[in-house]
């Protein structure tokens, strides 16, 4: 009898979590959706059936869950992530809460696999996800020496309270979860600013490369940047190869690998976009070129549903890997 938990069902990645359980054809005999208090009562779909949403609270962890996938943020992770796992279950966390910790593995399943020590596994943040995938083949062929990256991220990825200061902002009203309205705009501004300057996102984006690729040395520097885009992060990676490579042998290495779609014709017009990302599971990569400004350098633009590859799509990957591993 196996025994699946998801927390923060009812949000914008825990509802998507629902469709890729089924995507993924996780087997589960009994699935619990918990919530806070203020969605306890709801009812959802899961494969056709009702089920009715939960409150997580300090007695849920002591159900004997076997697998429990977290969304529901940081504080949530914190506080609830241990107890589960004080009570047996293994926890795949979607927030920043563990993962840098030495003993937490952070997971992207095309690229690693988790060792186990915890059973608290941590999916890593949305954007490195789809910038660690295109950089791996790039690291295996050419070997890497530095990267930096300026994202152009969506608002989904600040869940139902940035679509609504998005859709509601064309509108005229004031924003509620950003400090400025994010219709027509861009804000320089993703998570909070630390004392050395840069945001936590930046800072997470530096970190938790370092930690997936296994290369604590890369020179990696990050600019977050929010755009009024609905969903589907942007990446500009300016990468510096270890050894050099043509532009061609470059696109070469992102041929032929099911989880990377190259779009690089840029004669019709054809580079990848979040609009055409949405939806798919694939990362997208294109505009290939050398940066002469620097040796062995190129420019690298990538797209990815944030809320799929870069949020519920690579937890239920972590999960599906761990199950058939048991
Ligand atoms: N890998 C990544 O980079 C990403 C990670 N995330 C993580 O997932 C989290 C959720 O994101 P998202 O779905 O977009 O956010 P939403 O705001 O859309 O949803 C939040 C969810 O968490 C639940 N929740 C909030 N507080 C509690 C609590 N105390 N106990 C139980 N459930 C709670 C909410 O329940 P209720 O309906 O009752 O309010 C809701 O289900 C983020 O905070 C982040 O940590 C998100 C996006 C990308
Ligand atoms: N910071 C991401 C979403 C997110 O929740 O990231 P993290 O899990 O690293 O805090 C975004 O706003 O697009």
């Amino acid at each position: 009898m196996v025994k699946v938990a998801i927390v923060g069902a009812t949000g914008v990645v825990g509802t998507k979590m629902i469709e890729m359980f089924e995507q993924y054809g996780i087997k589960a005999d009994e699935l619990t959706l918990l919530s806070s208090a203020r969605s306890a009562g709801k009812s959802l779909q899961v494969m056709g059936e009702e089920l009715t949403v939960r409150e997580l609270t300090e007695e849920t962890p002591k159900q004997g869950f076997d697998y429990v996938v977290m969304s529901a943020g940081g504080s949530t992770s914190r506080q609830f992530a241990p107890l589960f796992e004080e009570n047996g279950s293994i926890v795949i966390d979607n927030s920043s809460q563990w993962r840098m910790h030495e003993d937490i593995d952070l997971i992207v399943p095309e690229i690693n696999a988790p060792k186990l020590g915890r059973k608290i596994i941590a999916n890593p943040n949305c954007s490195t996800i789809q910038s660690v995938v295109a950089l791996q083949p790039l690291k295996e062929q050419f070997g890497l020496k530095r990267v930096n990256y300026t994202t152009y991220q969506a608002v989904s990825g600040s869940g139902s309270g940035g679509l609504r200061d998005l859709e509601e902002g064309a509108r005229g009203k004031a924003p509620t979860t950003y400090p400025h309205p994010i219709h027509d705009n861009v804000l320089p501004h993703i998570d909070v600013f630390l004392e050395n300057g840069y945001t936590k996102e930046e800072q997470k984006m530096i970190d938790e490369t370092r930690k997936i690729l296994e290369l604590p040395d890369l020179a990696v520097s990050a600019t977050c940047v929010r755009v009024p885009v609905s969903n589907s992060h942007s990446v500009h990676m300016n990468v510096t190869l270890e050894n050099d490579a043509t532009e061609e042998e470059v696109r070469d290495a992102f041929r032929n690998i099911p989880h990377i779609t190259l779009v690089d014709n840029p004669e019709n017009n054809e580079y990848p976009t979040p609009l055409e990302s949405t939806g798919r599971s694939e990362v997208f990569v294109g505009r290939v070129r050398r940066d002469d400004s620097l040796e062995n350098t190129f420019h690298v633009w990538c797209t990815a549903d944030n809320i799929l590859k870069g949020a519920a799509q690579n937890s239920v990957q972590i999960l599906k890997q761990i199950m058939e591993r048991e």
